[in-house]
Order: structure tokens, then sequence, then C-alpha cells
């Protein structure tokens, strides 16, 4: 890994103008995620998360204030595949087969794929897909396209890994197993985990902290520390403590 990064917004604003209307998306938000931490970001429909993770990545510019990734721009650091990034729907080419998908940063940052090839094959293995390298997208149940898309996101072992609601798509079993599997995946890699989410259960259990954002315009309106030692089991989804964390958040994001 290049080393974990931090991710750094100061004062970030973004409006966006749709049909001659000014929509301020984010307002004034500055969030800090130190190297190697893992942070959820909750908060309703429209208050800005994806956003957030777009400015982060250089798909947008912020109107004002700066974004630091790993002490750089975001439009460098996604040059230099010092970031990875999974969204909800996998987003895999249908084409290629799962190393292929896998493989795919590795052709848009022109890499070498033949030097990548142990990678790619360890990380088959860490998201628990061995035997199905050849496979394509059509042939894989939901929740293995994710971890398709997980290794995908993994395979230039970037230092900043940007998950945009990566298991909104699943059921909750599932979810619940995936969210178990991304804990183990990311104490393996450490990197820096920036994690988009509706989930409160699934932020609290994965997040060392948990921002809650509010819409019009979109803030950061309270951050959370979570206090639960790693590794989390998965019996923390039963327990008493843990429940009563998320009610307090459901609180907070309701307005309470
Ligand atoms: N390209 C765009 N053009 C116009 N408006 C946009 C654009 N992108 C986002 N917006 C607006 O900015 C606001 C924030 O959108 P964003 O997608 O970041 O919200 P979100 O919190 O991720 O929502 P959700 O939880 O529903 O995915 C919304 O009001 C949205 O309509």
């Amino acid at each position: 890994m290049a080393g974990a990064g931090g991710i750094r917004l100061s004062n970030v604003s973004k409006a966006f103008v749709a049909r001659g209307k000014t929509i301020e998306a984010l307002r004034d938000v500055s969030l800090t995620c130190e190297p190697g931490s893992f942070t959820a970001l909750l908060g309703p429909s429209g208050c800005g998360k994806s956003t957030i993770l777009r400015l982060a990545l250089g798909l947008e510019h912020a109107d004002g204030g700066r974004v630091e990734i790993g002490g750089q721009t975001s439009e460098k650091a996604t040059a230099s595949g010092l970031t990875g990034v999974a969204f909800q729907d996998s987003a895999l080419l249908p084409w290629r087969n799962v190393e292929d998908n896998i493989s795919l940063p590795l052709d848009i940052l022109k890499r070498d794929r033949r030097e990548y090839s142990a990678k790619i094959a360890e990380l088959i293995q860490l998201v628990g897909l061995k035997g199905f390298e050849k496979s394509l997208p059509g042939e894989l149940s939901g929740g293995m396209r994710q971890r398709v898309a997980i290794a995908r996101s993994l395979v230039t072992e970037p230092g900043v890994l940007f998950l945009d609601e990566p298991f909104g798509a699943l059921d909750q079993i599932l979810r619940r197993q995936m969210n178990i599997e991304l804990q183990r995946i990311w104490t393996e890699t450490r990197c820096t985990a920036l994690l988009v989410t509706h989930g409160i259960d699934e932020a609290v259990f994965l997040a060392d902290r948990v921002a809650v954002m509010r819409s019009r315009p979109g803030r950061v309106a309270s951050m959370i520390e979570i206090p639960f030692s790693r590794p989390r089991s998965p019996d923390l989804f039963s327990d008493p403590v843990f429940h009563k964390l998320c009610d307090g958040i459901a609180e907070v994001l309701h307005g309470g």
C-alpha cells in the first residue's frame, strides 16, 4: 500500500444550478479523517454525501474551501492511484470476467497488469471469490458482484478507500455478512475509509466515527465517536449498548 493518506475537507462549499435554480449542496463543510481511520457519513437523502465523495475523488470541483487527500489535491490523488472507490450498483462491466473487472483501474491508470497478477489473485481470495475468476457479472449474485467491486477498489492498493452505499441494494442478512467481511478486509488493508451509508447499524458497526449530516444546505451537524474495540464481533449487532448508540444517532439524524 502507498501508505494510508488522510482526508481533509476544509470549509468546502458546492452549489449546483439546475433548471435555473441554485441548489446549495454543501455549505462550509469541514471533515478530517486521520490516516488509517474509518469514518461513516450518514444523512438524509440529498444532504450532499455523494457530493463529498465526488469532490474527494476529483469528479467535481468545490466552489470554495479545500479538499486534500493524502496531502494532495483530489485530482492528483486519483490520478496516482492513491484512492479506490466502490459504488452501490457495483458498476461492473458485463463483458469482463471477475479478474478483468478487478483489473479495470490498472487499465485506466495505464499500469502493467502482469505485475499485479499475484495481487489480483490475493484480492479474489480476500473477498471469497476463488473459483469465480472467469465468471461474468451476469453469472454472479448481487453480493458476489459487490465483492468484485470491493476487490476492484483495492487493486491499486489505495491508501484511501471511498465506499458509496456499497451494500445498499442487498437484503439485510447479506448486508450484515458483507459488513463483517468489510471489517475483516479493512483490518487487513488498514487504509483510510470513508463510507457513505443510510444504515445506522452498518455505520456504528464499521466506523471509528460517524458524521451525521443535515440537508438544505448540506452540512456536518454532529460527529459521534464509536467506542467499541476491534475486532468487532457479529454479536455486537444484538448488544443493548450498540442499540442505544444507534437510537441516539437516529435521534440526531431525525433532528432530535
Ligand atoms: N450534478 C448535479 N446537478 C444538479 N444538482 C445536483 C447534482 N449533483 C447533486 N445535486 C444536488 O445536490 C444535492 C446533494 O446531492 P447528493 O447526491 O450529494 O446527496 P446524497 O446525500 O448523496 O443523497 P442520497 O442519499 O439520496 O444518495 C441534492 O439536492 C442533489 O439534487
